[in-house]
């Protein structure tokens, strides 16, 4: 192996694909480092002063100034003020805890910088899957490296001023989840590159090679996760394939953060290219190209039908050169099922943490809740007790990511991220204060003077098929349905055929029959099913997550197997023997 550590990054890979077209030896036959493992979470616990000095310091730097944030192409910073390409809109991020805060003025691509980046996905390709595998896996694990050192105050700011996220929230996204992203990815695409043929015969040699796909990966991200969009373009590109991004508006400063983190590990210009812009335009435009490979897409699910009918229309009009991958994670309807034997402080306090942390906004959400009767009216109290207290009471002005500026940042619920979903979480909470089928637990009071605060609202409905059972709402709504206690064999059938969605559930319970039968009735209702936890906070490399039915195409992101999607095997078989002729036995005179 050649290392040249004195090169700029882009010199060096400009370097080291001249001597791969010169045909530069392979000496060995290099592995990942044996250490890759979860990252460890803060705790941003009272006492750790350093760590929250650090972050102090951070976010003063973000709150100081909006950051005027570019497209990326072929590695070109391009700022809207720039002639000669086109015009170009600026769309504003704020602080959805402040929205008079901007903290970022984004150029927006026009028709023509959506035109480069589809040249410059296709320009960079042979040099960058040309590279040894050791060498793209180097800038996602020195990546990876970065994050969760030099860059980690600085990734948490962004994302706890910019996605409303508290510290917690923000250490197990854009910290702990991204690395292990990074990391376990390298891991995964060594074993799938590992794999090959397992049969032979005398004087034959035959291999598998995992190509990247021959057009570009276009990849779509959500604003709840910064951490999936770095999947969303990390794992195509990894595996040699070259990526245009479109960031969510919502998560652009976190997002762009990421990128500047990509290049100084060494991403060289083309191979991911930063392109935010009007989301439909810039979709339609990109997959309309003949060299479109594949969606990499997470966001909600009507988005993704959307964009699925669009993309078999174009099949079906002959404008591809091969089938696009669709690979798409999308909405969810999540549930908690308790049973009589459950442990019920237990499944109230994972109950809230699974409604309410991250206000609701995770797509594993827990969002209906379905109790005993003979439990119920406890379980109900103690959860409206313990949400009365003064940490998770609704009070906008302490709440943990309004008041960043000012200091407080150790609430439990923050803001909703925009004002959109702020007003349809409104419109649900009036909605149930009207209908006779729905009473209001606890919650139910909102605020969008300064920031779009939702408080923690919790509904029962006597209806089990009310729509506010099948709806997600992606905010701090949680429904809940009480049933007979002898119906739970119904109950399980009841949350199996309510709604469209089958992403994460969790089942309460010590009786492990009533274990079972709901591991077996609820087999495709989730694609995390969880025991006596709650079903948020997937791990990667622990549990393999994502959902079937309307909630996506589950590939299991964390896992080795997405990796997969974004290759195009080919076979090689090599003959040592030379033939002397052309019939075979049976061809006798
Ligand atoms: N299953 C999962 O793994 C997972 C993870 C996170 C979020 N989600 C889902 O994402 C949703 C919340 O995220 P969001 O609010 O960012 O979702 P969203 O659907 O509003 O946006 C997702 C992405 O799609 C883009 N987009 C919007 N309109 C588009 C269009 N017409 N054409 C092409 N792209 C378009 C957005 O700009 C963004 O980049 C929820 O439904 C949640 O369940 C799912
Ligand atoms: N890993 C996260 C993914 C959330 C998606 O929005 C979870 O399982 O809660």
């Amino acid at each position: 192996m050649l290392r040249c550590t004195t090169l700029h990054p882009r010199a060096l890979f400009m370097h080291r694909a001249k001597l791969l077209h010169r045909g530069v030896a392979q000496l060995s036959h290099v592995k990942v480092p044996p250490t890759i493992t979860n990252e460890p979470v803060k705790a941003f616990a009272k006492g750790d002063a350093r760590d929250w000095d650090l972050l102090r310091a951070s976010l003063l730097k973000f709150n100081n100034a909006a950051l005027e944030v570019p497209l990326v192409i072929n590695g070109k910073r391009i700022y809207a003020e720039e002639s000669g390409k086109g015009t170009r809109a600026v769309v504003q991020q704020v602080n959805p805890a402040n929205h008079s805060q901007v903290l970022a003025n984004v150029t927006q691509a026009s028709p023509e910088d959506v035109s480069s980046a589809i040249a410059a996905a296709s320009d960079a390709k042979h040099a960058w899957y040309s590279l040894p595998f050791y060498d793209r896996a180097a800038v996602f694990l020195k990546a990876a490296d970065l994050i969760s050192t030099k860059y980690r105050y600085d990734m948490l700011a962004a994302v706890m001023l910019g996605q409303g996220k508290n510290v917690h929230q923000a250490e197990i996204d854009c910290v702990a989840e991204l690395a292990d992203f990074f990391r376990f990815n390298a891991k995964y695409a060594e074993e799938l590159y590992a794999q090959q043929p397992t049969n032979g015969a005398p004087g034959i040699w035959n291999s598998v090679e995992y190509r990247p796909l021959e057009g570009f990966v276009y990849a779509v991200s959500p604003f709840n996760f910064t951490a999936i969009a770095a999947n969303l373009v990390g794992a195509p590109a990894l595996m040699g394939n070259t990526v245009i991004w479109k960031p969510s508006q919502y998560a652009t400063l976190s997002n762009y953060l990421l990128y500047t983190v990509l290049e100084e590990a060494g991403l060289p210009g083309g191979v991911i290219n930063f392109l935010p812009g009007e989301p439909q335009q810039v979709t339609e435009q990109l997959i309309a190209s003949r060299n479109f490979g594949a969606l990499h897409y997470t966001g909600s699910t009507e988005i993704f039908k959307q964009l699925n009918a669009n993309i078999q229309s174009n099949l079906a009009a002959g404008v591809y050169r091969d089938y696009p991958r669709i690979v798409g994670e999308t909405g969810g309807k999540n549930f908690h099922l308790v049973h009589s034997s459950a442990n019920i402080p237990n499944a109230i306090f994972n109950t809230i943490r699974a409604a309410f942390e991250y206000q609701g906004q995770k797509c594993s959400a827990l969002s209906r809740l379905y109790l005993p009767q003979s439990k119920s009216d406890e379980f109900l109290a103690d959860l409206a007790g313990t949400l009365a207290v003064p940490d998770a009471k609704f009070t906008p002005t302490n709440t943990s990511t309004s008041a960043i500026s000012g200091g407080d940042l150790h609430g439990f619920v923050g803001p909703v991220i925009h004002e959109r979903s702020f007003d349809k979480l409104a419109a649900a909470i009036d909605e149930a204060k009207r209908d006779p089928e729905l009473k209001i637990v606890c919650g139910g009071n909102y605020d969008k003077s300064k920031g779009f605060f939702v408080q923690p609202t919790v509904i029962k409905t006597t209806n089990p098929t009310h729509k506010f059972l099948s709806t997600e709402f992606f905010g701090p709504i949680l429904t809940v349905y009480e049933y007979p206690d002898a119906e739970y064999a119904q109950v399980c059938k009841l949350i199996d055929e309510t709604g469209t969605y089958g992403l994460t559930g969790a089942v309460f319970a010590r009786d492990r029959a009533a274990i079972q039968t709901a591991n077996d009735a609820l087999r495709y209702s989730a694609g995390n099913f969880y025991i006596n936890d709650k079903c948020t906070a997937a791990v990667v490399a622990q549990q393999w997550f994502g959902g079937a039915r309307m909630s996506g195409t589950n590939d299991k992101a964390g896992s080795g197997n997405i990796l997969s999607r974004f290759v195009s095997m080919r076979n090689t078989k090599e003959n040592f023997y030379d033939i002397t002729g052309y019939k075979y036995p049976s061809n006798y005179d």
